[in-house]
């Protein structure tokens, strides 16, 4: 085990707290050399060599002895049967995770629509899902059967036909959990492989795996550097890393409860990044023997501790507006508001994958049930991305249909401008439909 827990303080009153922040926010691993070349020679190996490529890398990384691709393709049988080797309340907890998160999915769905104009012109937005989709479940450190619903559902949501799913099996453990999630879901395809090599596979199709139109999902530092490198090939969602949970505290929720919500996201990876904020010294003087307590009593207290040690940290600010200025800079992936009026403060949060409102409200439940999404941006990005949803699975196409009377007004719009840009193959095209004015006096 590392040293025990000290975990960081940071006083947001301090002149230099500006350059803390951002060293304690930067993810180092996120820039190594290394693993982006390794990446890159993962994802030349597996489009070069496909199906071969994948068997020696899923023995190579994952610890598995296959001989061929045969190995590493699970049919729709096995997700049944893996429905009825799990016990009745798991069966239970999946199938009403499943249908939260289904009834939460279904109002982001989105509907095509169009007008029309006066003169019988037609325009709108055709929306379309996608043809095939490829998930990517972690399965490396843990095994996520709540992931597995979180990727598909919005997916079948959307109206895609061919769900495909990558998980990794490290030593050849199948999570049947993992597998019956899927089965609920209604995942069509399922290959236990993982890593930049799953991806690559996704991206460029191999002999076995077919390839997807979007890879979406979360995963570690090589998944997320191979779904940088393979988009444009193929759609991705986004870069969603190791977890993080921003805790805003007014000092008066249990700093039992606090400690167990930091440690829920630190457990996921040594790289997990969990951070309380609060204007009360005592409280984080406190939340801080709730750490040093508990943390002997996890499971996990090995990652905690890493993930605590080497990215946690607690921040005293002067107030709670000092707190949400940190929150917004922070543009969290998960941030809890517990304190007594969250609706109060929720208009002044800007950045943030997703805002658990209270002290009642940990992370947790949004991690398994509550409904919304927990693929979620990371890293900051939440600044311009948004949770995993059923717009992922769909794109939109525009329609354009024009009357006579209608392309002959815009033809005269277009011509000019063509004109403008010196485009006269555009500005004769546009001109050829204007109904001269004699025509129109008839
Ligand atoms: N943002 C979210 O919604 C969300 C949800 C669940 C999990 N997570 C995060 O996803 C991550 C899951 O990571 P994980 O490691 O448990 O599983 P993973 O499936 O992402 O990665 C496991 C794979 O990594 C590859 N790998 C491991 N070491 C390697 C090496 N040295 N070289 C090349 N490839 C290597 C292997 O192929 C292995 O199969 C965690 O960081 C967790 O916090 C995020
Ligand atoms: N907290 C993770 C997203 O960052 C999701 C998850 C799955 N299982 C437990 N948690
Ligand atoms: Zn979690």
């Amino acid at each position: 085990m590392t040293a025990p827990t000290a975990i960081r303080r940071l006083n947001a009153a301090d002149p230099d707290f500006a350059q803390h922040l951002d060293h304690l926010l930067s993810w180092e691993s996120v820039s190594d050399d290394s693993v982006n070349q390794r990446v890159l020679d993962i994802i030349k190996a597996v489009r070069e060599r496909g199906d071969a490529a994948l068997v020696e890398f899923t023995q190579r990384f994952d610890g598995l002895a296959v001989t061929s691709m045969a190995d590493l393709i699970l049919p729709r049988e096995r997700l049944e049967l893996a429905l009825t080797r799990i016990t009745v309340p798991q069966r239970e907890a999946l199938e009403k995770a499943a249908q939260r998160v289904r009834s939460y999915h279904e109002k982001q769905k989105q509907d095509s629509w169009s007008y029309t104009e006066a003169d019988g012109t037609v325009l709108g937005q055709k929306v379309t899902p996608l043809d095939r989709a490829g998930l990517y479940v972690p399965g490396g450190k843990a095994s996520y059967p709540s992931s597995v619903l979180m990727n598909a559902i919005p997916a079948k949501v959307a109206g895609v036909p061919e769900v495909v799913m990558v998980v990794p099996t490290p030593r050849g453990e199948l999570n049947e959990l993992v597998l019956a999630a899927a089965c609920i879901a209604g995942v069509d395809r399922v290959f236990t492989i993982g890593g930049a090599q799953a991806v690559a596979a996704l991206a460029y199709g191999t002999e076995s795996v077919p390839k997807v139109d979007k890879v979406v999902g979360p995963g570690n530092i090589y998944v997320a550097t191979a779904k940088r490198h393979v988009f444009g090939q193929v759609g991705i969602d986004m870069i969603a890393g190791p977890s993080e949970i921003l805790v805003v505290c007014d000092g008066l929720t249990d700093p039992d409860w606090i400690a167990m919500d930091l440690f829920s996201q630190a457990e996921h990876d040594e790289d997990a990044q969990a951070i309380l904020v609060s204007p009360d010294a005592e409280f984080l003087d406190k939340v801080e023997a709730s750490i040093a307590r508990l943390l002997p009593t996890m499971e996990r207290a090995d990652i905690i501790n890493t993930s605590i040690n080497g990215r946690g940290a607690l921040i005293l600010v002067n107030d709670m507006q000092q707190a949400i200025d940190v929150a917004n800079r922070i543009a969290p992936e998960h941030l809890e508001l517990s304190v007594a009026d969250p609706q109060a403060w929720l208009p002044q949060i800007r950045h943030a994958g997703a805002i658990f409102m209270g002290r009642h409200t940990s992370e947790a439940l949004g991690d398994y049930c509550a409904g919304p999404n927990h693929v979620l941006p990371t890293s900051g990005t939440a600044r311009f991305s948004s949770p995993l949803g059923v717009y992922d699975f769909q794109k939109r196409s525009s329609i354009i249909f024009c009357s006579e009377q209608g392309a002959s007004d815009l033809g005269k719009t277009a011509s000019i401008l063509a004109r403008g840009e010196s485009l006269t193959g555009h500005a004769r095209s546009a001109e050829y439909r204007i109904i001269a004015d004699t025509e129109q006096g008839q």
